[in-house]
């Protein structure tokens, strides 16, 4: 593995400006996942947790994963990251489909291409911001690019905090080290499982803004699983999963008019 510098985050070199640096959304699809089947071998009954899914995700946009609980969004998430292997079915990162992958090459893809942000910000309490960010490229053996993460580390609003550990920050602060570590390698998606399920609203917001803006002014691609037609707001569009099926995929909606949509699936709970 390459020597890095030890603060590959230099802040005291001139921050670059934080403006608009993809104004044009950039073309291509990001991500495309097709007839994608999952299914769980539990007991005598397997569960099909997504059955023949097909969907693709532009890049420079925002979708929003929703659906009744054990619809499946999990499940696509986690296949479409790389994290689980479908039981059939396509999965395609750029131009790279993951069914060729051995583990190792998997394992690289996931470190250098794609972005995760969980619920539980999963960030390494014995390691300082700024450690944490950099961790993907660390483990990937890549080296940092100081310019873009002197941006990043700017736009996330954590430059006075790279030195310190993540339990002296709040939820959102550690959540927006979460976002930043997942930009660090400027991934082609960054994928998020329920990223403000453990915020306050107004917290959230703050989460959801800065997502936003990640796609808006640097032109990256999120797919964000989420129950919270608030949250769901702020994508570009919404797809609904009911049974492991993609049942609609709405424009960009209010939140009012995402639960009323959500509502009318079959009379199904949506938690
Ligand atoms: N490891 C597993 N083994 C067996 N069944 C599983 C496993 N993981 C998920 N399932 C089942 O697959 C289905 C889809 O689960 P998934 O977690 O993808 O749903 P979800 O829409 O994300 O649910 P939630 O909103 O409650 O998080 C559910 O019926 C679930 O019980």
């Amino acid at each position: 593995m390459p020597v890095h510098p030890a603060h590959p985050i230099d802040t005291a070199w001139p921050v670059d400006p934080v403006g608009p640096v993809a104004p044009a959304r950039p073309v291509g699809t990001a991500v495309r996942v097709a007839r994608l089947t999952r299914v769980y071998p539990a007991g005598r009954t397997p569960v099909t947790a997504l059955a023949g899914v097909d969907v693709g995700f532009d890049r420079g946009t925002f979708t929003a994963v929703m659906g009744p609980s054990g619809s499946g969004k999990s499940t696509l998430l986690q296949t479409a990251a790389g994290l689980d292997r479908p039981t059939s079915g396509r999965v395609v990162i750029g131009d790279t489909d993951l069914s060729g992958l051995s583990e190792t090459r998997l394992t690289e893809l996931r470190r250098t291409r794609i972005g995760f942000v969980f619920q539980a910000f999963n960030l390494i309490g014995a390691l300082t911001v700024e450690e944490n960010i950099v961790l993907p490229l660390r483990l990937a053996g890549v080296r940092p690019d100081r310019a873009w993460l002197r941006r990043v580390v700017a736009r996330v609003g954590l430059t006075d905090r790279l030195h310190h550990r993540p339990a002296a920050l709040s939820g959102g602060q550690q959540q927006r080290v979460a976002i930043a570590r997942a930009l660090a390698t400027r991934p082609e998606v960054i994928f998020c499982d329920e990223p403000t399920g453990a915020l306050d609203s107004h917290t959230a917001a703050q989460v959801l803004t800065l997502l936003r803006a990640v796609v808006d002014e640097h032109g990256l691609t999120v797919v964000m699983v989420t129950h919270d037609p608030v949250a769901a707001s702020y994508a570009d569009r919404v797809l609904v999963l009911a049974d492991g099926r993609m049942v609609a995929e709405l424009p960009q909606l209010g939140a009012a008019r995402i639960a009323e949509h959500l509502a009318t699936l079959d009379g199904r709970a949506v938690r």
